[in-house]
């Protein structure tokens, strides 16, 4: 069943309420997420992995996905799209805090491109469904950082720049292998296969009960 975006904020909120945090439902994202990553290139120890973090909960679920990776020991690179002090959710800054005390993971911030390293695999936490208008800066250069590199893409929710409502693209949007969506699809995603690449949608442990009246 595919469900709308205005309905999964509903049951997301719906969910909070019963007291199933958001910072859970982000922390399970994640690690659906990399699992579905490690099951596909069968093992990322010593791959250089790069993550894009937009500002909002689709960077935090990023965020979540670089303390994973590096329990399975990729080298493991985080470029944040903004200044720290600039991230709007107390869910994904609680992330960014627990990286700041690892140094296992490389924090890189404020969205320059200039790596100096070829990265294996980059994923992209930069949009999903807070998506509103033509791309603005730093997040339009990294989108077409990511397009022009040569290496295996993962998206988060959902590829930057297609709208998981309608399915229409901004200006620009990342073309992806892998897209891993989070407790049921949203109605415009699969329109796109060509820019999702093999696409899932892993449960979060919403309780369904966060449903009622909404589906
Ligand atoms: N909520 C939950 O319980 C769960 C949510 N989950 C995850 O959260 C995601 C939704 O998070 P979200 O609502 O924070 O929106 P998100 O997609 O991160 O974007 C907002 C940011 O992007 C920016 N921005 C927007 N348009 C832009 C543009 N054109 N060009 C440039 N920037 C633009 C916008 O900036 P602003 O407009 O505020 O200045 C703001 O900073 C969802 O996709 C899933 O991954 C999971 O954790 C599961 C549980
Ligand atoms: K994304």
């Amino acid at each position: 069943m595919e469900i709308t975006v205005d309905q999964m904020y509903n049951i997301e909120n719906k969910g909070h309420d019963m007291g199933f945090l958001k910072k859970f439902m982000m922390e399970n994202a994640g690690a659906a997420a990399v699992k579905r990553l490690v099951e596909k290139l069968g093992n990322v120890d010593s791959k250089n992995i790069l993550i894009f973090v937009g500002m909002g909960n689709n960077g935090g679920d990023g965020l979540v996905m670089a303390r994973h990776l590096a329990g399975y020991g990729a080298k493991v690179t985080v470029m944040l799209l903004g200044n720290p002090e600039n991230i709007k959710t107390e869910e994904s800054n609680w992330n960014w805090s627990i990286l700041e005390k690892m140094p296992s993971v490389k924090l890189m911030t404020g969205g320059s491109t200039d790596f100096d390293f070829k990265p294996d695999v980059i994923i992209d936490g930069i949009l999903g469904t807070g998506i509103s208008g033509e791309i603005r800066e730093p997040y339009a250069s990294a989108i077409n950082y990511i397009n022009k590199t040569d290496c295996y893409k993962f998206a988060v929710d959902v590829p930057s720049g297609l709208d998981p409502q309608t399915g229409e693209t901004a200006n620009i949007c990342t073309k992806c292998d892998m897209t891993v969506t989070f407790h049921k699809m949203k109605q415009g995603i699969p329109k796109r296969k060509d820019l999702t690449g093999e696409l899932f949608a892993e449960k979060i442990g919403i309780p369904p009960e966060a449903e009622e009246g909404i589906l």
